[in-house]
């Protein structure tokens, strides 16, 4: 679908990891839209995906950056200023937990799991708003990713529903803290989608199928539905909305319990 709905706007998409990420669905709704693009991975691993990527939609500045290192958001966001010196929007697309601990029990959590989940799921997006306020000179639209297992109990989810839980209360901190600025700040909470991030989760393809079965529409949502959602967030269109959660999930978070059609599941 294209559009000039974002010609002139600068933005960083930050979590592209491949074709498959939720950073991806983004990207490619917000350059048919005509947004001049800068893409941030984690490490060289993921460069050699990227840049194949970054090449598809034209975009020329790839910046290796690890949230979890101050130093390597401050020379992320260097790299920015030196190149646009403002910037319109941000796309936080990041979140990573220990696998082991994405099943079992919530409550058996490590400390050190829990800190540092909560470090890069969540803490990076604020260390992310820091940097990106001070270029943000025109206002600006920031995003970020949360999930359903925030809100209710979600099997395996345990200290990522933590994570995001704290996450999205960020979202609302943020969007009073710089609305005055003329930045927004909002959530997409997207349905499950099968990403590299998602393959961490247990029991992943019966929660699939169960939001297949269950939402209202009757299917699971797509990188592309993320990406048109974010375009309305992202752009103009949603020049009234701060501090919001969109669900994009077919429907599902509206649910209250197994749809009378739904077949049953076997698990694995
Ligand atoms: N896939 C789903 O079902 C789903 C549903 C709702 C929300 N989300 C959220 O969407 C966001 C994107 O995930 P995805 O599903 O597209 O998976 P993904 O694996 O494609 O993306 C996750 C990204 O996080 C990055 N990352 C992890 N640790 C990092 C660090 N220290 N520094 C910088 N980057 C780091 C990875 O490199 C990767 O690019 C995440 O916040 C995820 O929790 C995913």
């Amino acid at each position: 679908m294209k559009s000039n709905l974002m010609a002139g706007k600068r933005g960083l998409i930050m979590g592209l990891a491949n074709d498959k990420s939720i950073a991806w669905g983004i990207a490619r709704a917000c350059a048919d839209a005509g947004a001049e693009l800068a893409f941030s991975y984690m490490g060289d691993a993921f460069r050699k995906r990227v840049a194949p990527l970054a090449d598809q939609l034209g975009v020329d500045t790839l910046i290796d950056c690890d949230v979890s290192d101050p130093a390597s958001i401050d020379a992320a966001f260097g790299e920015i200023e030196a190149k646009w010196g403002k910037i319109d929007f941000i796309v936080h697309a990041i979140g990573f937990s220990d696998k082991n601990e994405l099943r079992g029990r919530y409550v058996d959590t490590s400390r050190d799991n829990f800190l540092m989940t909560m470090d890069i799921s969540c803490y990076s997006f604020t260390a992310i708003m820091q940097r990106a306020e001070k270029l943000m000179t025109d206002g600006g639209s920031a995003l970020t990713l949360t999930y359903y297992g925030a809100e209710q109990v979600m099997p395996h989810y345990n200290v990522m529903g933590v994570a995001k839980a704290a996450l999205e209360a960020s979202v609302k901190y943020m969007a009073e803290d710089l609305g005055k600025q003329g930045i927004r700040v909002n959530a997409i909470s997207a349905g499950p989608i099968k990403t590299l991030a998602a393959s961490g989760i247990g029991d992943f393809r019966y929660i699939l199928k169960w939001n297949e079965y269950n939402s209202p529409l009757r299917r699971n949502v797509t990188i592309d539905d993320v990406g048109k959602s974010a375009l309305y967030l992202l752009s103009d269109l949603g020049s009234g909305v701060t501090g919001e959660n969109l669900h994009v999930d077919a429907g599902y978070h509206i649910v209250g319990m197994k749809a009378v059609d739904a077949p049953d599941i076997e698990k694995g």
